[in-house]
This record gives C-alpha cells, sequence and structure tokens, in this order.
C-alpha cells in the first residue's frame, strides 16, 4: 500500500519503520516542509534502525491509500485539513492520538476518517526514538463511510501487531478517555509517576464517579467501581510511566487536557452533569499552561501556540 503518515515524532517513526519493514510505500508529513525525514528507532529488541523516507511530496499525497495521523490531538484538524485537498476523495484518514473531539472538527470533510487509540508506548530520546513498549492498536470508523474499512486493521496488524478492529468504538475511546482524565491531570497536579497515584483513591473515586455519570449519559454502560477498577489496573501496569501529559508539562509544551478532560467538561454541559472535581484538575493544569506559556513571551521568545 501507498501510505503517507503525517507528524514524524515518537509513534509516527514507529509506524513508519514497521509499515517500511512490511513492504509498504511510505512518507513521512511534516510541520516544516522537507524533501526526506529522517527515522531513528531502537524497536523493542534493541535493534537500531536508521532510514530516511521521502517526505512532504504532493504527488505521493495524491497517490495515497492511506493517511495515517499520528499527531497530538490539538494538531490534528488544522494539519488534516491543509492536505484535504491534495487526498483523493476516497483515501481513508486514521487518526491516532490520545483525547476525544478531532473527529467532529473535521465532519465536513469527504474522506472516510478512522479512529484510533494505542496502548504501545514510545518515547524520544535526544534524536532517538525508543519503543519502549508493545500494545495493541484499536481501530475502528470515526464516520460512517469508514464503516467498511476493517481489512485496513489486518494490513496495519501485519506491520505492527497487535491491530483490534471495532466496528462500534466509543466504548473503548470512552474507557481510555476515562484513564486519562484521571491519570494525567493528576500526574500533572502530584508530579509524580503513574504508580504513585495508590495513595490519592479518594479523589480517584470522585474522578470517576463524575465520569461514569457522563459516561452513561452518552449511553455507555459502566460504574464509578468499573472505572476504578480500570483506572486502577493502568496504574499498575505504567507504574513507572512519566504520564504524556506530564512529561509536556516538563517540557513546556501544549498539553492534550481541550481533548482529554475538555472533552468530557464539554459533554457534561451538554448533559447538564456537574463535574466540579474534573473542572478544578482542568483549570490547574490549564493554569501550568498559561503560566509558562506567560513566561515565554515576557521573555520575548514566541507564544507555543497562540
Ligand atoms: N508516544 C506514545 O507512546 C504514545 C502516544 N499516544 C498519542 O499519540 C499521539 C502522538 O503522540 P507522539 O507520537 O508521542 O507525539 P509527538 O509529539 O512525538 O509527535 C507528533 C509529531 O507531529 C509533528 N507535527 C506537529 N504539527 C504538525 C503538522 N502540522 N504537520 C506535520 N507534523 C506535525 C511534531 O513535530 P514538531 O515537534 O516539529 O511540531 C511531532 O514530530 C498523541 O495524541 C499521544 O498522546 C498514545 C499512546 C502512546
Ligand atoms: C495510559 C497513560 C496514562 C499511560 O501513561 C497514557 O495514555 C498517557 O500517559 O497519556
Amino acid at each position: 500500500m501507498k501510505i503517507t503518515v503525517l507528524g514524524c515524532g515518537a509513534l509516527g517513526q514507529i509506524w513508519l519503520s514497521a509499515l517500511d519493514q512490511q513492504g509498504h510505500e511510505v512518507q513521512g508529513w511534516l510541520r516544516v516542509p522537507q524533501p526526506y525525514c529522517s527515522v531513528n528507532v531502537i524497536d523493542l529488541n534493541g535493534q537500531v534502525i536508521n532510514k530516511t523516507y521521502i517526505a512532504n511530496d504532493p504527488l505521493f499525497l495524491a497517490e495515497s491509500e492511506l493517511l495515517l495521523v499520528t499527531l497530538k490531538a490539538w494538531q490534528v484538524s488544522e494539519a488534516v485539513r491543509n492536505l484535504q485537498t491534495l487526498l483523493r476523495p476516497h483515501c481513508p484518514i486514521l487518526l491516532l492520538h490520545n483525547g476525544m473531539g478531532t473527529i467532529d472538527e473535521l465532519k465536513s470533510l469527504t474522506q472516510p476518517i478512522l479512529q484510533g487509540i494505542t496502548t504501545h508506548a514510545a518515547k524520544r530520546d535526544g534524536t532517538v526514538i525508543i519503543h519502549v513498549a508493545n500494545g495493541v492498536t484499536h481501530i475502528g470508523p470515526g464516520t460512517p463511510e469508514s464503516a467498511s474499512l476493517s481489512e485496513l486493521a489486518d494490513t496495519l496488524h501485519h506491520a505492527l501487531p497487535d491491530v483490534a478492529w471495532h466496528n462500534h468504538m466509543a466504548s473503548t475511546s470512552w474507557q481510555k478517555l476515562a484513564v486519562n482524565c484521571v491519570i494525567n491531570p493528576l500526574t500533572v497536579i502530584y508530579d509524580c509517576r503513574n504508580g504513585d497515584l495508590l495513595p490519592y483513591r479518594d479523589e480517584i473515586s470522585r474522578l470517576c464517579d463524575e465520569i461514569a455519570t457522563v459516561m452513561e449519559r452518552e449511553g455507555q454502560h459502566t460504574s464509578r467501581d468499573s472505572l476504578m477498577d480500570y483506572v486502577f489496573a493502568i496504574i499498575d501496569s505504567t507504574a513507572a510511566n512519566t504520564s504524556s501529559m506530564l512529561q509536556d508539562i516538563r517540557s513546556q509544551r501544549r498539553t492534550e487536557i481541550e481533548y482529554i478532560t475538555g472533552y468530557l467538561l464539554r459533554r457534561a454541559r451538554a448533559q447538564g452533569i456537574a463535574t466540579p472535581e474534573n473542572s478544578r484538575l482542568y483549570e490547574l493544569v490549564k493554569r501550568k499552561e498559561q503560566d509558562y506559556e506567560r513566561e515565554r513571551i515576557g521573555a520575548g521568545l514566541p507564544g507555543t501556540w497562540n
């Protein structure tokens, strides 16, 4: 298959090299256009992969049979919209990111959109991307036109297993959102690894109570207790992780809070549900972001996202 990977960061590089090794024709798409992109990955076996792929070639893009989007949630809609007219009208677009809400922003697109979430873990270390942990990538239709594209899961599974197809992604997406609403902001507030959240059981219970209420109203069958079991299982299995939100805060980058807790709060507001605990965490994370943004501008540096 001919595949363009939009966003050549941690996940993007893992996918570029995996798809290439499986015999697919790939290109990367960079924010600042360049003719080539470098992939430097240390895979799960400790093998070093150094490769160069073509990048930002509009002809390749026009012939692509898949646009795989591995951007942060807040980067997605503008970047995809910019490429929309260069893509074939039926080229599937697979959005692979944490958080929810990007599909709503891309409703006007003619191309079929798929959504995906992953439990693979990859991190940047200087100029190298380390594939830290194997995982499962769950994909499914984001728009009705993509409901028939389940064979994509097989293609992707052969490149970077496991990939699972879901006819209905809502349940998987909401479960993941719930986990991110709890673990990500709490690790920022307490400046700790995921595993260090164990003592905050009461706070986690209050968060899960609100999240379960919103999820129930959104048609998801769940409860505070089942969400808590799931959150604590993830805290346990990712105990040594620094959450992606804490990594962003420590590097003074924009976080994905608007698409994680922000999405939950928007749905809660639409349903008339009060979410004081989640709102408090949202405000605390936003304040941290704004503080360092103000510092940057005060120091005469350009803002990172305004
Ligand atoms: N890494 C991981 O282990 C996991 C990540 N995720 C999720 O996957 C998503 C991607 O994460 P990750 O790969 O870590 O993120 P990265 O920040 O490593 O990758 C994003 C890349 O996209 C580039 N980019 C930004 N804007 C554009 C644009 N307009 N056009 C082209 N490229 C652009 C960035 O470049 P630049 O820096 O130059 O702007 C960066 O290289 C996130 O939602 C994350 O939460 C989920 C599970 C695991
Ligand atoms: C599941 C979790 C919390 C793992 O660290 C994650 O998805 C993240 O850090 O964004």
